[in-house]
């Protein structure tokens, strides 16, 4: 890592690698760093939590993250000092966080070091999902995000830039320069518009809509170092050879994921050319373009991924899991029932079969689900999912990750994701999930949950709030209670017990599918 950190920020970032390690996680996390900040009361990113609102010690409690045990830590071996974070490795996510901190730091004096404060501001532009439970325990984190980091409309003006490179009375050369340098711009803008739109009016999802828009202002913020006057006068629309140049692939688009993947090139395509044009300005400001280059095709694979999801599950509403059952006839028995019924995705979930009769007993509800033109998805096991043909693989927390489990399923298998917190629902966005399980809702009687486990209706609503991925609540969902989860905003449900166990599966799953219908009608 080549940034310059201020001996404070330095130490949150050892602490945040301290703190990743002790949980066994294999790389450095936002919420690790928002935890090590904080661990220092007198840092400058601590002062600025307690002037919008929460002192350091209420932050560590409503984190949930106690004070940092160093002696503990250095008693398990994970030295705090002599291991430094630089070396640890780090989550896509806290790159793009250090990533951001940097720019800021630049933007503060360019040649300034990242200080704590400016790892605080990287979390709240990159990851400000982690800050959220703090906003419920009183942060002001919209007067924290203000202060950091200042709005499209306040921001400052970047100092004019030394030397000649942009002025245009001193020869054609620059003239050029600038022109490139506008129309790529415009590109960037534009592309990056459309597809924000297709988050935003064709997926409907907010989170996505929000990275979408915060990338959009960053690029903004960026071209702020070119001087528009400039640019706007090197343009010359009219006689731009390139605008009356149009090929049959940009003229037709078969469908709006043609037109969403054409746009994320060409966005792709403009910020690669205000980077390497950019150059010639200024190293530091195309350092900026090239980070968001990489930050859109981050968000790119997101899109994609959840173009896929919908595409696949956008009509599914019940998950029926189906396992721990004596013989293959009973499987298929069950797996009937809960179809007739009206299930329209079967998750096997077997946790202690042989692998060579797990793979038959997924062969066959494979066959099954096929003939009534439902889903199939395999718990746990991406090597069986793709061995009987399944539709999806689903993870746990302690399962392989969605990364791992893309290398063996291929690109058309779907991957679901168990979340059972705010933090969790993030992570699994971003590492590509496909679905998303949420819960346990309520007690189950499939699988044991201590009562603090329970993620409860509340975090149900949390996802409604924050993602149109699909997402089936789970956990001791049934007839009783089936409206309250979709009244907290569910519109799909994943059971097992109210079918698998009830006298009648079919007319217990029927049900539940007609409470699905009922609340999709009204909607
Ligand atoms: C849809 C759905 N959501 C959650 C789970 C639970 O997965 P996991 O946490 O890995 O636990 P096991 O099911 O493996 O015991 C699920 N299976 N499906
Ligand atoms: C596997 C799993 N993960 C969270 S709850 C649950 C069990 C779901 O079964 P039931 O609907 O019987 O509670
Ligand atoms: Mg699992």
């Amino acid at each position: 890592m080549d940034e310059t950190l201020t001996p404070g920020a330095r130490r949150a970032m050892d602490r945040a690698a301290s703190r990743a390690r002790s949980r066994g996680a294999a790389a450095v996390e936002p919420a690790d760093l928002l935890a090590a900040l904080l661990d220092e009361p007198e840092s400058r990113a601590s002062e600025l939590v307690a002037e919008y609102g929460m002192a350091p010690q209420d932050v560590r409690e409503a984190l949930g993250a106690a004070r940092l045990d160093e002696d503990a830590i250095e008693a398990a071996g994970y030295g705090l000092l002599d291991e430094p974070a630089v070396d640890s490795p780090r989550s896509s996510a806290i790159r793009a966080v250090v990533g951001e901190a940097t720019a800021r730091a630049r933007a503060d004096g360019r040649k300034a070091s990242v200080g704590t404060e400016h790892l605080l501001a990287g979390l709240v532009a990159e990851a400000a999902f982690v800050l959220e439970p703090l906003r419920d325990a009183g942060l002001d984190l919209d007067g924290l995000r203000d202060a950091l980091i200042r709005d499209e409309a306040e921001v400052e003006p970047l100092p004019p830039l030394e030397g000649p490179p942009l002025d245009l009375s001193d020869s054609t050369r620059t003239v050029d320069l600038a022109r490139v340098l506008d129309a790529s711009a415009n590109r960037a803008r534009e592309g990056l518009r459309v597809v924000e739109d297709y988050a935003r009016f064709v997926l409907d999802d907010p989170g996505l809509t929000r990275r979408l828009k915060e990338a959009r202002h960053r690029l903004a913020d960026a071209l702020r170092g070119f001087d528009p006057d400039l640019l706007l006068a090197a343009r010359d629309t009219r006689e731009d050879v390139g605008t009356h140049i149009m090929t049959h692939s940009e003229q037709v688009r078969e469908n709006p994921r043609a037109v969403l993947a054409a746009n994320f090139k060409r966005t792709g395509e403009a910020l690669r050319s205000l980077e390497e044009y950019g150059k010639l300005v200024d190293v530091w400001l195309a350092g900026r373009f090239e980070v968001l280059r990489y930050d859109v095709y981050t968000l790119e694979k997101l899109m994609m991924t959840a173009v896929h999801a919908y595409r696949s599950l956008a009509d599914c509403r019940l998950m029926v899991l189906v396992g721990g059952l004596p013989t293959l006839g009973d499987v298929t028995w069950i797996v009937g029932e809960a179809l007739a019924g009206g299930a329209d995705v079967i998750q096997l979930r077997e946790k202690g079969l042989p692998d060579r009769e797990l793979l038959t007993r997924a062969r066959e509800v494979r066959i099954l689900t096929a003939q009534a033109k439902a889903r199939f998805i395999l718990n746990d096991r991406p090597d069986l999912a793709r061995l009987s043909g399944a539709d999806g693989v689903h993870l746990g927390q302690d399962d392989v990750t969605v990364r791992d489990a893309r290398r063996i399923v291929g690109p058309n298998l779907v991957i679901g994701v168990s979340t059972h917190e705010r933090a969790q629902l993030d992570a699994a966005i971003v590492s590509g999930a496909g679905y998303l399980g949420v819960g346990p809702v309520f007690p189950s009687a499939t699988k044991d949950f201590a009562e603090p486990e329970l993620a409860g209706l509340a975090y149900v609503r949390t996802v409604a709030e924050t993602t149109n991925l699909p997402w089936f609540a789970i956990g001791g969902v049934d007839a009783t209670n089936v409206d309250r989860v979709l009244e907290a905003g569910a519109s799909r449900i994943a059971v097992s017990a109210a079918v698998v166990k009830a006298d009648r599966p079919r007319a217990a799953a029927a049900a539940l599918r007609a409470a699905l219908d009922a609340a999709a009608d009204g909607r």
